[in-house]
């Protein structure tokens, strides 16, 4: 009896002596089946959605994450569209499931009708606010609504119109100098290779700074200006690689908060110890750079339309930044209220949504007349016969070039600079009948549904632009052409951004001609938040007589 007793104290000693590892192993034994039931039971015998149509399921970590990061934005999944359907499920790193959903009615549900249900993923208005703000692109509900209340007054097309006159000395600047060094030449009637999206990135960078904060940066005459040279380190980090980092980063609990402090800021430099984090060091200090201009603008904004409108001077700037300023002095009637640090949060929104999406826009329509010259031609032949009576036309007159908003859109269908974006669902819920459960990622599209032959037709990836002056029954007026999304959160800067595209090509069309760079020379869109060209885009341009 006693023996016994003995074993059994020695056998309680035995564990509580042991009973750190024992802890630690139970949460490693319950953290190993989570992982098991979330990659493999999950998703494979219990999700209500695995009888959706869809690829196989792929990596068990990863998902199909490799085979969409290596290839050209939305490619995989137009693939995928054609061959399971509208509907179709693919699974993304760690078992999360991904919906996507081309039909217009399970689109209208999700960014129209019940858009509250289906916000941005946390993870991705972490990084949005991180690089371009936190303001419109990532709050929503009643926030965003009051915020968007707030700024439509002055993307308003008679701002607009106001506007248009200051896009036209940072074009001609980029005539000037394109001529300039085209004349340089040996011969230079044979032109000179450009890589034109950089040239682009500078004229767009200065338009958005002249009519969002009345600010002259110049870069393209001044490489060096401050605000540009953070801009184009910023930029130079745009790759799927340095996405799927920060991505992982930033879905680490209380990574994102800490990435505003400035106690990592000071200690930036510990990015530098893994390659694969060393983006982060850049994305810290570009960020820091653009932030203390910005507050510098907005204080001198602020003081110049103060005492303007204290003198009773109605001469006031045109610019955005000036128009808030002056609405929040003003103090409007419907209780607008602004304070210098959501200002400053709009600032970033602006230049961060506003001047690499349009750069990358105007790079691609080049890229789609360089290598369909008949179109180049006649839409040469349009331009010119406007600008020959007004070389600088407004916002009516651009309207009024039919063809050049023709190319404009075809060429913004098949590049959308921003190819796809998120939804999370935040309830369980039904959609195209399929039950979607919360936590589930929405994929929304955007260059999937620009080009599925479903609503545009058997020559739905080809260009041609004479498609818009006729479209296909099967088109919906809002969610086929998705290139600025639909909903509460469209893009508030569509008509500026699609205004500005058609003045740059409109002058440069008229002077030059653009022709590819090399025989065989292929588009090379990266697979960023933005789809830009990975290798800048090269192309011959040649001055036209
Ligand atoms: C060709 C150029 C542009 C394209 C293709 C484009 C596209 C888009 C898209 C697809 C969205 C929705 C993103 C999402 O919901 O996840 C968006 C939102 C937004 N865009 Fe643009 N954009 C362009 C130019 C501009 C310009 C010039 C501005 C302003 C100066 C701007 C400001 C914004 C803002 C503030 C939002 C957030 C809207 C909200 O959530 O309420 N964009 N844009």
């Amino acid at each position: 009896m006693s023996t016994l007793r003995e074993t059994g104290m020695r056998w309680i000693e035995k564990w509580l002596n042991y009973r750190p590892m024992t802890v630690v192993s139970i949460l490693m034994g319950f953290a190993c089946a989570k992982i098991v039931y979330r990659l493999y039971i999950w998703p494979y015998f219990l999700s209500p959605m695995r009888h959706a149509p869809g690829p196989p399921l792929g990596h068990p970590i990863y998902g199909q994450w490799p085979e969409i990061i290596r290839n050209e934005a939305g490619v995989v999944q137009r693939e995928w569209a054609k061959k399971y359907g509208p509907t179709v499920r693919a699974i993304g790193p760690v078992g999360v499931e991904r919906m996507t959903f081309l039909n217009p009615e399970a689109m209208h549900k999700i960014l129209i009708s019940d858009c509250f249900d289906y916000p941005r993923p946390k993870f991705m208005r972490n990084i949005l606010g991180l690089t371009a703000g936190f303001g419109l692109l990532t709050n929503t509900g009643d926030v965003h609504k009051q915020m968007r209340k707030a700024l439509n007054p002055a993307f308003s097309v008679a701002n607009l119109t106001a506007q248009t006159d200051m896009y036209y000395e940072p074009i001609n600047s980029l005539v000037k100098i394109l001529k300039a060094e085209i004349g340089d030449q040996a011969n230079p009637s044979e032109g000179k290779i450009f890589t034109m999206y950089d040239w682009l990135s500078k004229v767009t960078l200065d338009i958005i700074c002249l009519t969002a904060f009345g600010y002259d940066t110049d870069s393209l005459h001044n490489p060096d200006n401050e605000l540009a040279d953070a801009y184009h380190h910023l930029l130079s980090l745009q790759s799927g690689k340095n996405l799927a980092s920060l991505i992982l980063l930033m879905s680490v609990p209380g990574f994102p908060s800490l990435m505003k402090t400035d106690w990592l800021y000071k200690r930036r430099h510990w990015f530098r110890v893994w390659r694969f984090l060393a983006p982060i060091e850049i994305l810290l200090e570009s960020m820091r750079r653009i932030k203390t201009i910005s507050s510098q603008i907005l204080r001198e904004r602020t003081q110049e339309t103060a005492s303007l409108i204290a003198a009773g001077d109605n001469t006031l700037r045109r610019d955005i930044m000036s128009l808030l300023v002056e609405a929040r002095l003003r103090e409007s009637k419907d209780g607008f209220k602004m304070d210098d640090a959501m200002m400053l949060e709009h600032f970033l929104t602006f230049l961060g949504a506003g001047h690499e999406t349009t750069a990358s826009g105007i790079a691609w329509t080049l890229w789609l007349l360089a290598i369909n010259p008949e179109v180049q031609q006649k839409l040469r032949e349009e331009v010119r016969m406007h600008l020959a009576n007004n070389p600088t036309p407004d916002y009516k007159s651009l309207k009024q070039m039919e063809y050049l908003e023709h190319v404009v859109m075809e060429a913004l269908r098949l590049y959308p600079p921003v190819p796809m974006t998120l939804r999370k669902a935040t309830k369980n819920d039904y959609i195209d009948g399929i039950m979607v459960m919360k936590g589930t990622i929405v994929y929304i599209p955007i260059r999937v549904v620009n080009t599925y032959q479903g609503f545009w037709g058997a020559d739905a990836e080809e260009f041609r632009p004479e498609r818009w002056e006729k479209l296909p029954d099967t088109i919906h007026p809002t969610l086929s052409f998705m290139s600025f999304i639909a909903g509460p959160h469209h893009c508030i800067g569509k008509t500026m951004a699609v205004v500005e595209m058609k003045a740059v090509l409109a002058i440069l069309i008229s002077q030059f001609s653009f022709e590819p760079a090399y025989p065989g020379q292929k588009a090379k869109p990266t697979t960023a938040i933005t789809m830009k060209p990975e290798d800048d885009l090269p192309l011959r341009v040649k001055i036209v007589q």
